[in-house]
């Protein structure tokens, strides 16, 4: 579990502001954070990782404490067990994909992981190539890949997934869904995606101002483009067939299963949640 209440002073474009942010995430959660551009997320992740130091407050990550300001405690990076991924993905030029694993690895004793982990990510067949024969989303597998192989308590991801086109981020959201999955690491993504969002994260959090001003299931919080008043209802797909024009989908409203026809775009799988909206019309 994260329990955490820190504190930034921020410059941002309108002056001055404060983030302050008080939080408890249950260990295993994948927790969504998203917000206006200059929020604080991104502030929030790297006061997490200690990539930056928060003015006051506490961070703690199970019984370890990584941050205590009424008791001097701080530790530095290498000392908090995090993995982080960014939307660059930071690998190291001169290794192959297996040595970029394997020297994230804490102890040699995890040959068996980097294997697991090639194999749940889909790099076997490139374990021998080097970041630069790699296209921008196999990079972004092999960095979620080694992120993984630290093994860490509190995985930490930043838009990893933006810098890519649709269907390498669909194909990377199902890693990533399978990766959770695996290993229930306790999880942070900043996303602007709100499908990417209702799709990985149980919990959606909205920072504002530095400060949180939203939090709850994603189908319920976020907003739905173009909701006209009249009904919403949220429900959980069982089945998805492809259709002629895009997927049949059943899908699971309270105690009912309803049809639900969709295009193409953004294909559903059976755990997705989804918002329906629409206007009511009265009708005999
Ligand atoms: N070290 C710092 N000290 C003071 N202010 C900072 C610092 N880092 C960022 N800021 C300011 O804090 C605000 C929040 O920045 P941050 O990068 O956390 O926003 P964000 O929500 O991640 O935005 P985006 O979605 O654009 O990435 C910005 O106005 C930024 O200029």
């Amino acid at each position: 579990m994260i329990d955490l209440h820190l504190t930034k002073p921020l410059q941002t474009a309108h002056g001055p502001a404060l983030l302050d942010v008080r939080l408890t995430v249950a260990a295993g959660e994948l927790t969504a954070i998203y917000g206006a551009s200059g929020a604080g997320k991104t502030t929030l992740l790297r006061l997490l990782a200690g990539l930056s130091r928060p003015a006051s407050g506490h961070l703690r990550v199970g019984e370890e404490v990584w941050y205590d300001q009424a008791r001097g405690i701080w530790l530095p990076p290498q000392r908090r067990s995090i993995g982080f991924v960014f939307q660059d993905y930071a690998l190291f030029p001169n290794m192959t994909v297996r040595q970029n694993l394997e020297f994230a690895l804490p102890d040699t004793s995890g040959k068996a992981l980097v294997d697991e982990l090639l194999e749940l990510m889909d790099l076997g067949e490139l374990a021998r190539q080097r970041p630069q024969q790699l296209s921008g989303g196999q990079q972004q597998r092999v960095a979620l890949a080694r992120a993984l192989a630290r093994q860490p308590r509190v995985l930490l991801l930043d838009e990893p997934l933006a810098a890519l086109d649709v269907p390498t981020r669909l194909r990377l959201q199902a890693a990533l869904a399978a990766a959770h999955q695996r290993f229930q690491l306790t999880t942070l993504l900043v996303s602007h995606d709100y499908a990417e969002i209702t799709r990985l994260a149980t919990r959606a959090v909205e920072l504002d101002g530095g400060r949180v001003v939203r939090d709850g299931v994603p189908a319920v919080v976020l907003p739905v483009a173009n909701a006209t008043p009249g009904f919403r209802l949220t429900g959980t797909v069982v089945a998805a067939v492809p259709s002629a024009t895009g997927q049949t989908l059943q899908v699971r409203v309270g105690e009912e299963v309803i049809r639900v026809e969709v295009d193409a775009t953004t294909p559903y799988q059976p755990g997705d949640m989804l918002v329906l909206t629409g206007s009511v019309q009265r009708g005999r």
